[in-house]
């Protein structure tokens, strides 16, 4: 074993709508994260346990956000559970925001946060919702079609600043157990992974999801997912607000709660959803040493 750590490393634990996160105060960027530790950290028998890790540092202090630094100070570096990188968190933004806030890093209010799908500007509301200008989706034309045993649906292919696969079931049920990930086809379509979310209806402009992300297995939410879902849910039920002018709301169930999503006629999309922070404390400095010497 290497040398025990001088000073313990802080961490915090939060979700939103479930989907669970570790929290990494980092603003000098002094933290070597390989992908190992990450996953160690977010083992949820071994480490802390989560569907992600959100590591905050200020954009200044991370070569991939320098440029953002007079935009936004703070900068979102997420990965996922297995300890791969993602461009954006849905869920994960709202719960970075609440953090700062809980840390007195910022007021309730307006603040922007830099992450690798852009700067995001976030509203913390009063009432402890928070609101997320998500940006665009983009609708590649490519389209793939997902498995789950003997049956195949087509997915809509929605990019969210990460790419998803949007299938629309008859019954959550079929979704099977997304222990492992469903099987999509042809591969091309994602070179880089993608996040698999199965759809239905519960009323009108109203659906429910379940997911299996990419990097995680099945989560209780994904914020991008639920905003990919919304896009590809307007599109098919004829709602596309780019030709109709009139921005449209859908309600998003989710295993872990309740998202909001509202596409614009300029084609932004706006996600407004809880966000928690459950726990703070430290590493034990042995632990993190040890875990820190096993991935590097
Ligand atoms: N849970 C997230 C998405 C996290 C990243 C995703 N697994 C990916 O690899 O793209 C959300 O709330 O958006």
């Amino acid at each position: 074993m290497g040398p025990v750590s001088t000073a313990p490393i802080a961490f915090l634990k939060g979700h939103g709508t479930e989907n669970d996160f570790v929290i990494v105060p980092d603003p000098d960027n002094a933290l070597d994260l390989p992908a190992a530790l990450v996953a160690r950290l977010c083992d949820r028998r071994a480490g802390v346990g989560g569907d992600g890790l959100l590591h905050v540092v200020r954009s200044a202090a991370h070569p991939e956000a320098r440029d953002s630094a007079g935009e936004a100070e703070w900068f979102m570096d997420y990965r996922n559970a297995d300890g791969s990188i993602a461009e954006m968190c849905g869920n994960g933004v709202r719960v970075f925001a609440r953090y700062l806030q809980h840390a007195g890093l910022v007021t309730a209010g307006d603040l922007a946060v830099a992450t690798r799908g852009g700067v995001k500007h976030v509203h913390l509301a009063k009432n402890g919702e928070v609101t997320v200008a998500m940006g665009r989706a983009r609708l590649p034309e490519e389209q793939a079609t997902v498995s789950v045993g003997e049956r195949s649906w087509p997915a809509r292919n929605v990019n969210m600043g990460n790419p998803h696969a949007v299938a629309f079931v008859e019954d959550l049920a079929q979704a099977g157990d997304l222990y492992t990930e469903p099987p999509y086809s042809p591969a091309s379509v994602y070179p880089d992974g993608v996040n698999i979310e199965f759809v239905v209806d519960r009323g009108p402009r109203h659906v429910a999801m379940r997911v299996h992300e990419r990097g995680a297995a099945e989560t209780r939410s994904c914020g991008t997912g639920a905003c990919a879902v919304a896009v590809a849910t307007a599109r098919r039920d004829g709602a596309d607000p780019a030709l109709t002018g009139t921005p449209v709301t859908y309600t998003v169930d989710v295993l872990g709660g309740t998202l909001v999503i509202t596409e614009h006629p300029d084609g932004t999309v706006e996600m407004t959803g809880p966000a928690v922070i459950v726990a703070e404390g430290h590493f034990d400095p042995a632990w993190f040493d040890a875990a820190a010497g096993a991935s590097g």
